[in-house]
């Protein structure tokens, strides 16, 4: 890979969209970082493009609130931060006008040969989907494209609203990127402990003879946040948790999970398969199946962290009668040789009582218990892959109680990663920033991943639009509405409580339901 070289002949990123909130909480403190790690040498220049005025200073400024607020590293010397910003012009631009873009390539040719770089060029999109194409086509016309360097488009989802909407964005930046330039972000691709999950499994005995449905009796996964939508209400009520969160981050922590192991650690051939898995996932085929195997919800008024938070339905932006989803869970299933018949339940939501993102493999029963009468379970071994807050690997297996006669329990491993190497490992955006910038694209989707997932969102979304009368409700600061527990409990399985949820609470839960 010509990965080193890439960042030895420098590179120019183009931020479009260089005023709004990713920018700013995920985008210069990503930059900054990756400067105050060396991992940017001294050529490289950063264009800020939005519609709004601002002079180069405001910008600057801008910038440094921004890596102040959000960024890991805060500027602890004038020194740093001066060697920093010299890198970073702004120009005022509207998509929409062509003639800026002749502009911009001026301005970008003088920067290069200030900072002596050699045409490398990323344009990051943090716009809008709707502007991709224009900008895409506006970068060839106004000849952008032509410097001698690569150039390469990092663009954020969601990457359409359906399949058929996601398959005209792409033919639109097709006309201009080859699938090899196109970096579409996934950012939970670029948290450390999902990339570990492949590691975990493909460099482990322990457990890659296991994975499968001989011995995993359910995987389970949880994206939980305790915000709500706060100011994106507009945006999200044409997305819902459907859109937001299932069809990118869940499907692909799917994908990571259920995948064959590649067979070279290449980005094609582990993309490769991921596609086979996504292709795999069956899409439901009518309203009556979406009922049995999908919950969608939203949340009401409740008590979060000790104070009253409001209902979904109050929020800036929202309508009044709205229908849409703030917490979605399924049943869902990977038609293959290995995972023929194992369920995979996935959760997400706003407004639940913590912020968890976890993964819990449960496996089946020993064939034979021969420690209890048979109407005695043992515990099932899990093995969990916490990928935020805390990152690490938490296995329960079950153990003889010491001292006890033939007490059995259940007994844990916890690896707190992030308590090993500290709280201040990279943010998925460094990394993602940092991969685009040296070509390698392994962590980011290609088309083919974002039309599968699209395909099985769209058979939950069409049975969606045929009945409105399914949406659940559950209370701001609850653990979501009882239709989640009832999905896994028609397979005698339970959700197991993620990081920091009392065992009790999801017992007392479960009862509720029960009843
Ligand atoms: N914020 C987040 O956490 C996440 C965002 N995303 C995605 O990232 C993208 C950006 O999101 P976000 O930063 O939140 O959005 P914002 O609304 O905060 O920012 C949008 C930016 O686009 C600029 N802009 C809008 N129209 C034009 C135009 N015609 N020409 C030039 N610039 C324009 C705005 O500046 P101005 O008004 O000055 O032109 C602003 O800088 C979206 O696709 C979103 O879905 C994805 C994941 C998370
Ligand atoms: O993409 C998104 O992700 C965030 C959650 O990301 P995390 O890294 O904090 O887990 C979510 O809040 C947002 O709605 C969604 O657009």
């Amino acid at each position: 890979m010509n990965n080193l070289n890439n960042n030895q002949s420098g590179v120019t990123f183009f931020i479009f969209g260089a005023t709004g909130d990713l920018a700013k909480r995920k985008l210069y403190p990503a930059i900054y970082s990756l400067f105050r790690e060396g991992k940017l040498n001294e050529r490289f220049t950063v264009i800020g493009l939005a519609r709004r005025h601002r002079s180069r200073e405001e910008f600057q400024n801008d910038v440094y609130q921004a890596i102040q607020e959000f960024a890991r590293y805060k500027i602890d010397q004038d020194d740093n931060w001066e060697s920093f910003v010299q890198h970073f012009e702004y120009m005022s631009l509207n998509t929409n006008d062509l003639n800026a873009f002749y502009e911009l390539n001026q301005l970008t040719e003088s920067l290069e040969q200030r900072f002596d770089i050699k045409g490398n060029r990323l344009f990051y999109l943090a716009l809008a989907p709707q502007l991709f194409g224009q900008v895409a086509n506006h970068l060839r016309d106004g000849g952008l494209l032509n410097s001698s360097g690569w150039h390469r488009l990092v663009i954020e989802k969601p990457f359409g609203y359906d399949l058929q909407s996601a398959e005209e964005l792409n033919a639109q930046i097709r006309e201009v990127f080859e699938e090899e330039e196109i970096y579409r972000i996934d950012h939970y691709l670029g948290k450390e402990m999902i990339q570990n999950i492949e590691v975990i499994r493909f460099a482990n005995a322990f457990f890659e003879p296991l994975w499968n449905n001989k011995y995993i009796a359910n995987i389970q996964i949880t994206l939980s946040e305790t915000v709500g939508v706060g100011d994106r209400g507009g945006y999200y009520e044409n997305s819902g948790a459907l859109r937001d969160m299932a069809q990118n981050h869940m499907l692909q922590m799917v994908a990571m999970m259920a995948m064959e192991p590649p067979s070279r650690m290449e980005s094609e051939d582990i993309r490769d398969e991921k596609v086979k898995v996504l292709r795999s996932i069956r899409s439901y085929s009518d309203t009556q199946e979406v009922g049995e195997h999908v919950v969608r919800a939203q949340y009401t008024e409740g008590v979060l962290n000790d104070k009253t938070v409001h209902a979904y339905r109050d929020e800036d932006s929202v309508s009044k009668t709205s229908n849409t989803e703030t917490f979605f869970a399924a049943e869902l299933y990977v038609d293959n040789f290995r995972w023929a018949g194992v369920p995979f339940y996935v959760r997400t939501g706003k407004r639940l009582p913590s912020k968890a993102t976890e993964v819990v493999v449960e496996f089946k029963n020993i064939p034979e218990n021969v420690y209890f009468a048979k109407t005695n379970q043992l515990e099932p071994n899990l093995l969990v892959f916490r990928v935020n807050p805390q990152e690490g690997i938490y296995i329960k297996f079950n153990a003889k109680k010491p001292g006890g006669k033939s007490m059995i329990i259940p007994v844990a491993m916890d690896f707190c990663q992030s308590c090993e190497v500290g709280l201040n490992t990279p943010e998925a955006y460094e990394r993602l920033v940092l991969d685009a910038m040296r070509g390698d694209s392994t962590y980011f989707t290609r088309w083919d991943e974002v039309a599968s997932a699209w395909k099985y969102i769209d058979s939950i979304s069409n049975a969606w639009s045929q009945n409105t009368n399914d949406l659940q409700f559950y209370e701001a600061g609850s653990w979501g509405p009882e239709g989640m527990i009832q999905l896994l409990q028609k397979k005698g399985f339970k959700w197991w409580p993620v990081h920091g949820q009392d065992e009790a609470e999801v017992t007392w839960v479960q009862a509720k339901s029960e009843k």
